[in-house]
């Protein structure tokens, strides 16, 4: 990993303010009045069981989901109603529980799409070749090769992802997100289906990101050591509830959030006999 990556020109990380926000789909609640802050420059997890509303409150902050109801603030912009494109365009940038890159493409192809959103240049310009977006396109590839280099990708950058080990292919999708420039970057289950190596290593990079760029980090994940070590802040979720939200040692030791894992342990074992 190098550590020569810098942000980019970046304006100040504001903080994310949740409030009061409810998710109705048919008769099911999957968020109920759910509330909490991601502080600027923190790590902050959700958790919670199965089903428990995580992936929805994601869908909510990027826009994919619209709330039934409450507010969800970065600084001074309101998110409830925008379009996904202008969330990612205040610099939210998100990864996704299972990858959602391009299998034929290149690394460095996939990168550079994570820039389109920074691309002034136009179709008829860059199609042209015209000088101007002949420089920026490169200006992109120098900062494309930039943060290969921080998230050690440099020897894979032409490479098909779809030929990559699934553990590098989480690592393109992490670089795909820093290539918007993100001031939060909200990262879906980041070690899921990898082995010990692979989440130790995801796990320095994300301490890496968050030392080198400063920028806010929402990640929601299964692997609770993981969580304990890298998180300053947890927001536990349950049934659409949230059920605790503070700092790792008084969460994990919260007799309700003991209960719901201990409950969903139960459940499940009951299930498989
Ligand atoms: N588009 C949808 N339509 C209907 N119900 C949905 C939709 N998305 C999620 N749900 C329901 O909302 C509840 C919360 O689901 P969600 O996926 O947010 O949970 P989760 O905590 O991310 O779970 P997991 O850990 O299994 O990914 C579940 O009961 C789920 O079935």
């Amino acid at each position: 990993m190098s550590d020569t990556y810098q942000p980019d020109g970046m304006t100040s990380v504001p903080r994310l303010e949740v409030r009061d926000v409810t998710v109705r789909f048919a008769g099911l609640t999957a968020l109920d009045a759910v509330g909490f802050n991601v502080e600027p420059g923190s790590v902050h997890a959700v958790i919670g069981p199965n089903g428990a509303g995580k992936s929805t409150c994601f869908n909510v902050l990027s826009g994919v989901y619209r709330a039934t109801s409450g507010s969800v603030r970065f600084g001074d912009a309101e998110l409830t109603a925008m379009a996904p494109h202008r969330i990612a365009g205040l610099g939210l940038a998100r990864t996704f529980q299972n990858i959602a890159l391009s299998p034929h493409l290149s690394v460095r192809d996939n990168l550079m799409l994570g820039r389109h959103r920074l691309t002034r240049a136009g179709f008829v310009s860059a199609g042209l070749r015209l000088p101007s977006a002949r420089r920026e396109a490169a200006r992109h590839n120098a900062r494309v090769e930039e943060i290969a280099a921080f998230v050690g990708l440099t020897e894979r950058l032409d490479v098909p992802v779809g030929l990559l080990p699934y553990g590098v292919q989480k690592r393109v999708e992490l670089a795909r997100a820093l290539c918007m420039e993100p001031r939060l970057l909200m990262l879906d289950e980041p070690v899921a289906g990898m082995n010990g190596g692979e989440r130790r290593d995801m796990a320095e990079l994300i301490t890496a990101v968050r030392e080198s760029l400063g920028i806010s980090i929402l990640l929601v994940e299964h692997d609770m050591g993981m969580v304990m070590r890298l998180a300053d802040a947890v927001t536990v979720l349950d049934f659409g509830r949230l059920i605790a939200d503070g700092p790792p040692e008084k969460v994990q030791n919260d007799p309700e959030v003991i209960r719901a894992y201990l409950g969903a342990t139960s459940e499940t074992e009951e299930a498989a006999s």
